[in-house]
């Protein structure tokens, strides 16, 4: 790092660049990372090594990727008294293509979301979290192998978009204050006005469209069976009512010869009744047209329990697609090899990051899976289109899986394992690359 806190440019490498939508990747790019608070640091020290390993054995010399390090989190505090120094934005914007660990973020007070803010600030609208079961991993179901779903949450929106006001507060008088003299009746509703916090949920067509395109783009290239706007439209009319209404339309106006939505259906069947919706269907789908449905957020949630094999790619709203992620990992053996990504599909801009948290009480401790961080890694090399080094990581953690020589998380569930530490399932990972 240098002096002046921004980082030390490498000399030795290149900037990922982007003319239209494709990224043109040179063999020495210059990748940022955030290695993270909690946890962070122990499985960053894991996964560095594999991502360089699976590059090197890949390509054999003739492409490398330069680490470049930026500060955000503790780390960041502790050096430059700022939490997510600005020099950090302008390497992620400028780099186009990068990788942090997990940030700390206060319950109730201090500091928003670090995370939620550099999806905001570079405006990764989609955040894209693919959940497939590895053989061998312990899981609480009984065929974790059903499950094989793609999430694209929406990054930007919602109650994460941030605007809240604190009980007590001169803000929230203020708003309060608003909604009772603009909006009388409404603000009746409200049970105890006087000691209320408030947020806001905003949420946009475009922002729906955006999000919902690339789920479409992605769900159509893959030949995905089917597409499902997951949203609780029935309370929330006007925001994750509007998703749906929104998500449809944008289907049918944009994919219309490629989908047959439950819209098409349903204003099938008002018309002519359920026979010829249903036929119309059938007839879409051997068509090769693929289904877009929509499915009330909690019923969707006993429902990828007990018929994971309805779903598939999935597209929803922030806070809805924070709780599917978690629930949906753990169905597949745990938060330990849950992948991600927030990505731009417009300007390129991605960042690759676990969908766990710091996991603070293990911090320090070289315990945890590195699993997330690692596939999140597999993901942006695949991203970048070097996907042999991609699939010599998922057969690195194929073998380690299956030797049984796993972190605690797997362990403390599968009979018969060795548990190793977090360093060393790394090191499993490269001696089964093969
Ligand atoms: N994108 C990000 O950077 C995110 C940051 N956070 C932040 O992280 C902090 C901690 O959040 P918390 O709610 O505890 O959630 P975490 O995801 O950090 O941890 C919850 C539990 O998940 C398991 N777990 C997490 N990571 C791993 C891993 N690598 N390997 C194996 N098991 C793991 C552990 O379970 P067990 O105890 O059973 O072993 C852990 O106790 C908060 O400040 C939160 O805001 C949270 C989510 C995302
Ligand atoms: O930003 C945070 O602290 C939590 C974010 C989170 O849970 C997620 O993105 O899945
Ligand atoms: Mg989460």
């Amino acid at each position: 790092m240098a002096s002046d806190q921004r980082p030390s440019v490498p000399t030795d490498g290149e900037r990922i660049t982007i003319s239209g939508t494709t990224l043109s990747v040179p063999d020495a790019p210059i990748l940022p990372f955030i290695e993270g608070d909690g946890t962070g640091p122990d499985i960053w020290a894991a996964s560095q090594p594999v991502f360089d390993e699976a590059v090197r054995r890949a390509y054999g010399g003739k492409r490398r990727i330069v680490w470049m390090e930026v500060l955000a989190g503790e780390k960041a505090f502790n050096q430059t008294g700022d939490w997510l120094p600005s020099a950090t934005l302008d390497a992620f914007r400028e780099y186009l293509v990068g990788i942090k660990g997990p940030l700390t973020t206060p319950v109730g007070g201090g500091i928003r979301s670090l995370n939620v803010a550099l999806r905001q600030e570079l405006d990764l609208y989609a955040c894209l979290r693919p959940v497939r079961w590895f053989e061998g991993v312990p899981s609480p179901v009984k065929r974790p192998g059903d499950v094989d779903m793609v999430i694209f949450r929406e990054n930007t929106e919602d109650i994460y978009a941030g605007i809240e006001f604190e009980e007590g507060t001169e803000d929230a008088a203020k708003f309060r204050a608003l909604l009772q003299e603009q909006f009388g009746p409404r603000y009746k509703k409200v049970r105890f006005p006087e000691t209320s916090g408030f947020g806001i949920k905003p949420v946009s067509r475009e922002g729906t469209e955006r999000l919902v395109r690339s789920a479409l783009d992605y769900a159509l290239a893959n030949k995905r069976k089917s597409l499902t706007l997951v949203h609780k439209g029935n309370i929330m009319k006007f925001t994750e009512g509007a998703f749906k209404t929104w998500g449809y339309e944008l289907a049918e106006r944009e994919y219309g010869d490629r989908v047959f939505t439950w819209a098409e259906y349903d204003r099938i069947k008002d018309a002519q009744g359920e026979d010829a919706a249903n036929a119309a269907q059938k007839e879409a789908e051997s068509a090769g047209r693929m289904v877009v449905k929509d499915s009330i957020a909690d019923a969707f949630l006993q429902q990828i329990l007990t018929r994971p094999r309805d779903y598939d790619v999935i597209a929803t709203l922030n806070l809805n697609g924070d709780y599917v992620s978690d629930a949906l990992a753990a169905q597949v053996g745990g938060i330990g090899i849950a992948p991600g990504a927030n990505i731009n599909y417009l300007t390129g801009h991605a960042i690759f990051e676990a969908t766990h948290g710091t996991a603070p009480k293990y911090a320090g401790k070289d315990q945890v899976n590195p699993g997330s961080v690692i596939l999140s890694g597999e993901m942006m090399l695949r991203y970048m289109g070097w996907t042999e080094a991609a699939d010599l990581i998922v057969t690195g953690l194929e073998g380690a899986i299956r030797q049984k020589t796993v972190t605690y998380d797997f362990e403390r569930l599968m009979e018969g394992a060795t548990k190793v530490s977090c360093s060393e399932f790394g090191r499993k990972i490269i001696e089964n690359m093969g």
